[in-house]
């Protein structure tokens, strides 16, 4: 039989990033530390397989084609000390009734997607924080450093990578079991939905909607016996390349070096220059990859990253996530949509409306407004369709507990409310209802603009 993985072996994804400039790794500060996590993670189990990349890249390529939606999210940071289960499940359900929606309002299969089991590494504005007249390293990411405010808790510790590996695939072991529960099967999100409808302020509008929605069958275009209900796929950014290229190993069949680390990695809007490490690093893994970009790109930078990282331009391969604020996507996406399209490239659009939209409450919270994220989503759709062009899906920071990280929403959460389940380790989330909020709110504006009388390229 053909084993699924060779042996971890010097390939050239391990080699070739190397001595290229590295943008926001940590400086750990002790050399033989870090030799001992990497030949640790080097002999670790992968925890996903090339098959199950490959399966992603072919849903991808139905969402770069027009006829599939992709529905991504999940935590800005995840915590190595949460250990609730009840967490995961709810933000896995959380994405399942999200996809339900989505898939109605687009009519189309929905491929899901979290930022899970393996979202630990945090690139930082700044590279050190000031309390008081104290200076320490920034938070990093679990995988780096601790939160708390100390010297020993905020030096870099190599040997976090390990235990990220193994906190990643007790959550993967986790959500495996329940994606194969009948917790995770379309009529269970449905009831999530009514549950939700029910309880909102907007109940009138939201209810029917849902019935709507459950007469659709949950999740529509399954027809053609592609989705699998209860299938979700795990990504991170792929920041760590220490981390990343340990775990990189080759397939035996087709003698390709695949990320181990999650099905889909993506780099960040501060790593993506087209002569850096991580897009080498990148250009070489067979994985289904996004880049994040936000307005300063240029269509020419834009164009350079999808030669280097999509060169035979394999539909499903790139998904570009565009992250840039409310008040410059109508300004700004439109040429990069229309360069790429005029190059003839086959990239995924999605749109991460959190990214751009940050600003800080007067509690000193780092905070975003539901109406802007709103807004941007909008946008990106008006801009999409606009052009002729695929609004390919959304990538939220959310979990599916009570938290008030967010401002505004159906429970319109104010800025006194942030300090009472502020949770987030680093960037603020939706909650479980100002997700599902956002879904329905964007659904009502989608049936708007669908309604007689509306232009075509608009709808
Ligand atoms: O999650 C994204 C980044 O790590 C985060 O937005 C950086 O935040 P900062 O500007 O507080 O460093
Ligand atoms: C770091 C992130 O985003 P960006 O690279 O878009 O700033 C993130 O997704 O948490
Ligand atoms: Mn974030």
């Amino acid at each position: 039989m053909t084993p699924l993985l060779d042996l971890p072996s010097t390939h050239a994804a391990s080699l070739s990033w190397r001595g290229l400039p590295a943008a926001q790794q940590p400086e750990w500060p002790d050399p033989a530390g870090l030799e001992a996590a990497v030949a640790t993670l080097t002999a670790s189990l992968p925890l996903v397989v090339p098959r199950e990349c490959d399966l992603l890249k072919a849903r991808l390529a139905a969402v770069a084609r027009g006829e599939a939606f992709l529905v991504q999210g999940g935590d800005c940071a995840e915590s190595l000390d949460a250990t609730d289960a009840g967490s995961l499940l709810r933000t896995a359900g959380t994405l399942q009734q999200l996809a339900t929606v989505f898939g109605y309002m687009m009519s189309l299969p929905v491929v899901t997607v979290a930022r899970m089991a393996g979202q630990y590494a945090k690139p930082r504005s700044a590279a050190t924080e000031l309390r008081d007249g104290v200076e320490l390293p920034a938070y990093r990411g679990d995988a780096v450093n601790g939160q708390a405010f100390t010297a020993a808790a905020r030096t870099p510790d190599p040997h976090r990578m390990v235990r990220v590996h193994q906190h990643s695939a007790a959550t993967l072991n986790l959500i495996r079991a329940y994606c194969g529960s009948a917790q995770a099967s379309p009529a269970h999100a449905v009831e999530g939905l009514r549950r939700f409808a029910d309880a909102a302020p907007e109940r009138a509008r939201y209810a029917p909607l849902t019935e709507d929605i459950a007469r659709a069958g949950g999740f529509t275009g399954t027809g053609d016996g592609w989705h699998t209900p209860g299938e979700l796929f795990m990504s991170h950014e792929g920041l760590l390349l220490d981390y990343e290229s340990a775990l990189t190993r080759v397939d035996a069949v087709t003698g390709t070096p695949y990320a181990t680390s999650g099905h889909l990695l993506w780099i960040g809007e501060r790593t993506r220059r087209a002569d850096g490490a991580h897009v080498e690093f990148f250009s070489r893994i067979g994985n289904p990859v996004a880049v994040k970009t936000g307005p300063s790109v240029t269509g020419d930078e834009l164009l350079r990253l999808i030669d280097r990282l999509s060169p035979d331009d394999e539909p499903g391969r790139l998904t570009l996530v565009a992250r840039m604020g409310a008040r410059r996507v109508r300004e700004v996406l439109p040429r990069l949509v229309e360069r790429v399209a005029a190059e003839g490239r086959t990239v995924g659009w999605v749109c991460d409306p959190m990214h751009g939209n940050t600003v800080t409450a007067p509690s000193g919270h780092k905070t975003r407004r539901f109406d802007d994220i709103l807004d941007e989503l909008s946008g990106f759709f008006e801009v999409l369709t606009g052009l002729g062009a695929h609004p390919g899906g959304v990538h939220l920071e959310l979990t599916g507990d009570d938290v008030t990280e967010c401002l505004g929403g159906g429970a319109g959460i104010t800025p006194p409310d942030l300090p009472l389940r502020y949770r987030s380790a680093c960037d603020p989330r939706l909650n479980g209802h100002q997700s599902l909020d956002l879904a329905y709110r964007l659904l009502e504006l989608r049936e708007a603009v669908r309604a007689p009388g509306v232009p075509e390229a608009l709808r």
